[in-house]
């Protein structure tokens, strides 16, 4: 039986709109299993980042049921959600949101302090990952000397550093090129297949809807269609 990455159940969110609400979220239910490359797709204010907010722990729905990894996020204290991410999640965004005053390495090393590694278990776990993504020359490196590409592959480093099952991906090609975006696809989709990673990306960009198996399209908080498709492969 393939293992659950995460299943929601009836899904509400409401914020707070002047007199009244705004439900950005109804009635939605959703779940992924191990190893999936699924994307969330619709129209600016479709829902996908809020639903991928309330996946991640970093926002409670109103109503509904949310098991992320065996965990339910929705009745988490905001205390128990941090460590749930911590130690569970990776997060990519599209401002890649690394620490200026630290170098690469350090920026990388960051999740494994949170989670009180040791020294020698962050020193081998964050050498593999700038391996892995082909960045180990960079480590000495700060923030402001890196390209869009380069910074993008380090914020990709730092998330697969606790080698998470689930990671999160808010638009993670949109500051770049389009060369570097393909080469940033490719290489998730190499982590997912060779890792076992499950991705969940929100995204506009056909580049990378194109390297999808999965693609679940929201319109005004709730799933229009779910749709599975043949993914560009690595290689192409
Ligand atoms: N904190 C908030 N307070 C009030 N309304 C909010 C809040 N966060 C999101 N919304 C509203 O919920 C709706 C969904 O927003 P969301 O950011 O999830 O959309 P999106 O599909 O990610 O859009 P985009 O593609 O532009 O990022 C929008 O109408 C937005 O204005």
């Amino acid at each position: 039986m393939k293992e659950e990455i995460f299943a929601l159940k009836h899904i509400y969110k409401r914020f707070p709109l002047g007199e009244g609400e705004f439900t950005a979220l109804k009635d939605l239910s959703l779940s992924m299993q191990a190893a999936e490359f699924a994307g969330l797709v619709g129209p600016s204010g479709s829902g996908k980042t809020t639903l991928l907010n309330i996946i991640g722990g970093l926002d409670q729905p109103s109503e509904g049921e949310a098991i992320v990894l065996g965990q339910d996020v929705a009745k988490m204290s905001a205390k128990a959600a941090a460590n749930f991410r911590n130690l569970e999640l990776g997060f990519i965004f599209q401002q890649f949101n690394l620490l200026p005053v630290y170098t690469v390495f350090e920026n990388v090393e960051f999740p494994l302090l949170l989670q009180k590694k040791s020294k020698a278990e962050r020193q081998k776990a964050v050498k593999e990952a700038l391996e892995w993504l082909g960045i180990a020359h960079l480590a000495n490196k700060k923030p402001d000397k890196l390209s869009g590409g380069e910074g993008q592959r380090v914020a990709i480093a730092r998330a697969i550093v606790k080698r998470p099952k689930l990671i999160l991906a808010d638009e993670p090609t949109a500051n770049l090129d389009a060369a570097n975006a393909h080469n940033i696809m490719r290489l998730m989709r190499r982590l997912n297949q060779e890792l076992g990673t499950s991705f969940l990306f929100s995204t506009h960009d056909e580049k990378v809807m194109a390297y999808l198996e999965r693609i679940i399209h929201l319109r005004d908080g709730e799933i229009e269609k779910d749709e599975a498709k043949t993914p560009k492969t690595v290689s192409e």
